[in-house]
């Protein structure tokens, strides 16, 4: 039974959903990462939200780990690329907080533009200050949105309710889809002098980590407000003070800080600063959401396979699943074959999808014949880090599809070029769902490919088939299934055979040593 971690404080929805599932479930929050390294090992699943930090020294403790689930959409806590290496799947719920996200964003603006928080501060201190705070109203103002993906989307929806004019910097806006959003798609040089609100909406990356400098903050119009609900590292926070200082800046709202928590902050104290402890996805509706989704993601690829919003593996919906199994069988034994005979640098890996096969989404199939022929050469290969172990090897991978059939009705063709030649496997389903090799260098066969295997490939001349049998019987070797294969009589022939027990290399070489042997090779699959 799989074995789930929740570090971070999730509705115990979570842990609901991961019982019903048959999933033994603990829940250990606010854990030091000492204290998370030394028990991550005995879990299969994760699921966090912001608070856990999944650094490189955890996921190496994470010896049994298969999926981080990060209940929320931010995976600036995860070590991705750490992660894939290790073949882990990271997964998120992009949606399930995105609209109390965008109300809190409104929420924060809302109180900039009335002082709210300093008023009600003041007001509970019995001051009664009518004549200290003066507001500014929404309605007519321009709000520039930098990021208009899931949340900017939405506050830029509700700002519209407010009657205010929406300029939006997103790079990978579509003019489009801008239209739709009734929004002005703009540089961000053109952003910053024509807002008098500005919220930010953008993962942190490299490109967008310091967006908001004092470069920034002199472009803007002068007394412009800003709101951050999405990441601490977009603002730097000394030059955000400085411009508070110089009125440059009337007001900021702050719901995340460069470091969380934030316990010390230079803005702390600023009458000017709104600021709340990273609550933009805290509703009970958001909270649900996300737990519900990310337990639900996350026993579906622990019991079934199923991927959904994943970061670094393609999807695969509960319903593709049950069809994509077998042909994931399918695609590991031809990428283990062919990885099995490689002895030398790969250069090129073409995969065919014909038939059927090519009306599904084959993207985790090339996963699994790259996971298959790559495993030979490193163990640590699995479907998740296969494609990126292949990048780092420089192999090209190509996929072909096309779903009108040839002889078979559906089948998956791998061709793998080396420095030295090419070789090509093929295999079917027979009955629905039973993997079987049909092709070999484009030589005609049908075997089911078992845990010992071995393979000749051989000239067709009489004699050969018989020293082989007794060769094998003579070393106790007992053939199980034997399958043949030629290009024509007398020409390149090939022998797939499974054998009771492994073929040891001393026996081998004397197969090898049999006179029409070109190459005997002893296989294995799982
Ligand atoms: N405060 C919170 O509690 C809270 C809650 C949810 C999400 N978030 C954060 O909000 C952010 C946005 O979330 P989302 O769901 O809208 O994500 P999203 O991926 O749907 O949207 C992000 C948008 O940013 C754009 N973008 C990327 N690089 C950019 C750049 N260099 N300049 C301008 N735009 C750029 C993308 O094109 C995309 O449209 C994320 O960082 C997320 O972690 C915070
Ligand atoms: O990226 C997110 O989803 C938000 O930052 C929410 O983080 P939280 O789950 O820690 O509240």
């Amino acid at each position: 039974m799989p074995k789930v971690l929740i570090s971070d404080k999730l509705s115990p929805a979570a842990v609901q959903i991961f019982k019903d599932r048959g999933i033994e479930t603990d829940v250990k929050t606010g854990l030091a990462p000492d204290e998370l390294k030394a028990i991550i090992g005995q879990y299969d699943g994760l699921a966090i939200r912001s608070n856990t930090k999944v650094t490189t020294e955890i996921l190496a403790a994470a010896t049994n780990l298969k999926v981080v689930g990060r209940a929320g959409i931010g995976v600036d806590n995860v070590d991705v690329p750490a992660a894939t290496a290790r073949g882990i799947v990271v997964m998120n719920t992009p949606f399930g907080n995105s609209i109390t996200t965008a109300e809190h964003a409104i929420a924060m603006m809302f109180a900039l533009a009335r002082e709210i928080p300093e008023a009600n501060a003041s007001t509970h201190a019995g001051k009664w200050e009518k004549n200290r705070f003066m507001g500014v109203e929404l309605t007519g103002k321009v709000l520039g949105i930098v990021g208009c993906g899931n949340i900017g989307a939405i506050v830029a929806d509700r700002a519209q309710g407010l009657r205010m004019r929406v300029i939006a910097y997103d790079p990978f806006l579509s003019v489009e889809r801008a239209k739709e959003l009734n929004v002005e798609k703009v540089e961000l040089d053109e952003l910053f002098p024509r807002a008098d609100f500005i919220t930010l909406h953008t993962p942190l990356t490299d490109a967008t980590r310091n967006i908001i400098d004092a470069k920034a903050m002199a472009k803007m119009k002068k007394g412009v407000r800003i709101i951050n609900c999405a990441r601490g590292g977009l603002v730097v926070e000394e030059d955000l003070l400085a411009a508070l200082e110089s009125g440059q800046v009337a007001g900021a709202a702050l719901d995340v800080f460069k470091t969380e928590p934030a316990k010390e902050n230079a803005l702390f104290g600023n009458p000017k600063v709104v600021c709340t402890p990273h609550l933009g996805a805290s509703t009970s509706e958001a909270q649900e959401n996300v737990a519900l989704q990310v337990a639900e993601q996350m026993a579906d690829y622990l019991l079934t396979g199923a991927v959904t919003n994943a970061l670094n593996i393609p999807s695969v919906s509960a319903e593709d699943a049950p069809k994509l199994r077998p042909y994931m069988t399918l695609a590991n034994q031809i990428g283990s074959f062919a990885g099995q005979l490689t002895e030398t640098g790969i250069k090129d890996v073409k995969i065919e999808y014909l038939g059927h096969v090519a009306s599904l989404n084959t993207k985790p199939l090339t996963a699994m014949v790259l996971e298959g022929l790559l495993k030979p050469m490193n163990e640590a290969v699995n479907m998740v880090n296969a494609p990126v172990v292949a990048k780092e090897r420089n192999i090209k991978v190509s996929e072909v599809k096309s779903e009108s059939e040839g002889d078979y009705h559906t089948l998956v063709r791998l061709t793998v070029t080396t420095d030295k030649r090419e070789r090509s496997v093929a295999g079917t389903l027979f009955g629905g769902n039973k993997a079987r090799v049909v092709e070999i260098k484009g030589i005609s066969i049908e075997a089911e490919l078992g845990q010992n295997m071995l393979y000749v490939t051989n000239q067709d001349k009489p004699g050969f088939i018989g020293a082989l049998g007794s060769l094998l019987g003579a070393n106790g070797v007992n053939i199980a299934t034997f399958h043949l294969g030629r290009s024509e009589a007398g020409g390149d022939a090939i022998l797939l055979t499974q054998v009771d027990q492994p073929v040891s290399n001393d026996l081998l070489e004397k197969v090898r040593a049999l006179p029409q042997v070109v190459q005997a090779k002893f296989l294995t699959f799982a």
